[in-house]
């Protein structure tokens, strides 16, 4: 579903991705980790055809998202980091606005699994500049996933949501990766990886210090969170 091949971003004579390989196949549920700083949105956004790479590739469901950003906007939900919906829409009139943009039927329905998922139907009426920081990134949980889509990328999916909402995203993604979708999530909440995510790489000073199976990171008897700061520390050191 995704192939990074050297992605490298530079920002100056600041290497904020630098030269990083991996794949991620379908119905897995894979976390970028690392510390603040260290690539992750810059990652999810060459991914998503936000900005392109000033080295490498990617193919994303089989685009280049360089290429097609549309495209590939067309085929994958996103949830950009630090994104909120239009202050001047409802929250259920924002929800409308992308159904209709991405053509699809069955609006009322849809829109209201996700107020009921995400138990905000009492605020689909309140403009979005009235929303709380965690109504509104439930609208931008429910905004990506709108139209069923086989990829979605996430940055930090969890931030602002209280642990009961926490607790149903999570299990809706292991859902949807059991259905066949697949999952690309960015987070520095090392146990929100530990507990959902199958594979993570680690990225450090936008350079990939390890790509594998969640659990093999941690080791036997190592928590994730003691593996991730000896591999990020041990980096900083060399
Ligand atoms: N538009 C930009 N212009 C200049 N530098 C940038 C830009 N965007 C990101 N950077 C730099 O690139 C590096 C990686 O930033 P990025 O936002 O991708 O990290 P991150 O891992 O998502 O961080 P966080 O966990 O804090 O959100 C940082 O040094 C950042 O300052």
């Amino acid at each position: 579903m995704i192939e990074a091949d050297g992605l490298t971003k530079n920002y100056g004579n600041v290497a904020a991705v630098n030269g990083v390989s991996f794949s991620v196949g379908k119905g897995e549920l894979f976390g970028l980790l690392g510390p603040n700083g260290s690539g992750k949105t810059t990652m999810i956004r060459m991914l998503t055809g936000q900005i392109p790479p000033t080295a490498g590739s990617a193919r994303v469901m089989g685009l280049d998202p360089a290429r097609d950003p549309i495209g590939v906007r067309g085929l994958v939900g996103i949830i950009p980091e630090q994104e909120s919906p239009p202050s001047f829409l409802t929250a259920e009139e924002y929800l409308h606005f992308v159904a209709r943009i991405r053509n699809l039927d069955r609006i009322e329905e849809r829109c209201d699994r996700w107020f009921d998922l995400l138990d905000f139907r009492e605020k689909r009426g309140v403009l979005c500049k009235d929303l709380s920081r965690g109504t509104r990134q439930k609208l931008m949980f429910a905004q990506s996933f709108l139209h069923e889509p086989r990829l979605a990328l996430i940055d930090e999916p969890l931030i602002n949501l209280d642990p009961i909402v926490q607790r149903t995203v999570k299990d809706f993604l292991e859902d949807y990766v059991r259905d066949g979708g697949t999952v690309f999530i960015s987070t520095h909440i090392l146990e929100i990886a530990a507990e959902i995510c199958d594979r993570v790489a680690v990225l450090h000073n936008g350079r990939l210090l390890y790509c594998g199976r969640t659990g093999d990171l941690a080791g036997s008897g190592e928590s994730l969170e003691r593996s991730f700061l000896d591999l990020v520390r041990g980096d900083a050191g060399a």
